[in-house]
């Protein structure tokens, strides 16, 4: 009798001591969740949280893979990452989709499913062999999944919790609002409302920032001023919401005709500044002649029924190869040499591209 008690006794205390070490584990785990979610909360732009999900995530949580698939129908999120990351959007472990398919939106835990692999991530670490895949949703909408891979198999085991990974999904979901939101914030203090374009105020700030790049890498930078020319007789002859749309027309041809990460802003009025990072003199001007040629030669259609054929005069200028003066004031120079040469334009009869350093274009390309 004594000794059945004793064993009981025993058998208890052992059960008692799995549920305290558990509990232990399972405090440590929180604590752990906790710290990374301050950070995800912390975190001040899009990119930084992608990265503190993706790397910080990995070295705290005893996980070898993580990765997230986003869903990025309007191609919003790879904007805002090739602005920040000037035009790489390309995360590691980051898959951006035009279209999410999935009919079930339940966490799965368990063992390492192949047939995912692809669409999740690409590759996977060899010797995988658990792994749990995380909805991310927003309003009931299915907006991505978090997905973590682990070489143990108890790490995801089919029949382990999923409160503390729902609640980091359910917080790394509001944190990616946020970051958004914000992004979108910005960006409409830096655009032009009418254009779509950038505004001056951007076009400054990354003037000076596209300076001191150049100057610290040693690479040329060329910009650009573009001005429609005779925009008043259109905006007196045709209104000015016909002239609203001229706006718009010239400014989707420019940027069609530029790289993703060359800027172009409105500078004010019917002025529009271009920015060529990393592009040669001659280069810049077979740009410059490009955009001249494809406005001439396109009639826009600014009312309903009406044609008309707009031109444009264009400056061209480069940022010298040796400065003497601050960022600031070099990119102040940059600016003035391109509208310099622009007024050149103007008083050469209009319709033209003329290039600070060699003159009107036909110089240059001789
Ligand atoms: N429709 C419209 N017109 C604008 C806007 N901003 C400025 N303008 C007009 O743009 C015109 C600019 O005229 P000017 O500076 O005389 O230049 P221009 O007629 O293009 O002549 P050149 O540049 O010498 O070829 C003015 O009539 C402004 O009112 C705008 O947002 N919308």
């Amino acid at each position: 009798m004594a000794n059945d008690l004793q064993t009981e006794n025993q058998l208890l205390r052992r059960q008692l001591q799995t549920l305290l070490d558990e509990a232990r584990l399972n405090e440590k785990k929180l604590r752990r969740l906790e710290q990374l979610e301050k950070q995800l909360i912390a975190t001040r732009s899009l990119t930084e949280l992608i990265q503190v999900m993706l790397q910080d995530y990995k070295s705290a949580c005893d996980t070898d893979a993580v990765t997230l698939v986003l869903a990025d129908p309007e191609y919003e999120i790879t904007r805002f990452l090739e602005a920040e990351t000037r035009g790489n959007a390309e995360v590691p472990g980051l898959v951006l989709l035009e279209k999410l398919y999935a009919d079930n939106v339940r966490p799965y835990l368990g063992a390492f499913d192949p047939e995912l692999q692809g669409a999740i991530f690409d590759p996977w670490p060899d010797g995988c062999q658990s792994m749990a895949l995380l909805p991310l949703m927003r309003q009931d909408e299915l907006i991505g999944s978090l997905n973590l891979g682990s070489c143990k198999a108890e790490r995801f085991a089919a029949d382990s919790g999923t409160d503390f990974l729902e609640r980091l999904a359910a917080i790394f979901t509001i944190c990616l609002e946020n970051a958004l939101n914000h992004e979108r914030l910005k960006l409409a203090g830096l655009t032009d409302p009418l254009t779509g374009v950038h505004n001056r105020r951007y076009f400054e700030t990354r003037c000076h920032a596209e300076v001191a790049h150049a100057r610290r890498h040693r690479l040329p930078l060329a910009c650009m001023f573009l001005d429609i020319d005779k925009f008043k007789s259109i905006n007196d002859t045709l209104r000015h919401l016909a002239g609203d749309e001229v706006l718009r027309s010239v400014a989707r041809q420019v940027k069609s005709l530029l790289r993703t990460n060359d800027v172009v802003a409105r500078y004010g009025g019917e002025e529009f500044v271009v920015l060529l990072p990393n592009t040669a003199h001659r280069y810049a001007c077979e740009v410059a002649e490009r955009i001249r040629r494809t406005i001439a030669a396109q009639p826009l259609q600014p009312l309903p029924g009406e044609r008309l054929t707009v031109t444009i005069s264009i400056g061209v200028a480069m940022l010298p190869e040796k400065l003497s003066e601050d960022d600031r004031t070099s990119a102040q120079k940059l600016v003035s040499s391109a509208d310099a040469a622009l007024y050149r334009a103007k008083e050469g009869g209009r319709n033209r591209v003329v290039c600070a350093e060699t003159g009107p274009l036909a110089a240059c390309e001789s």
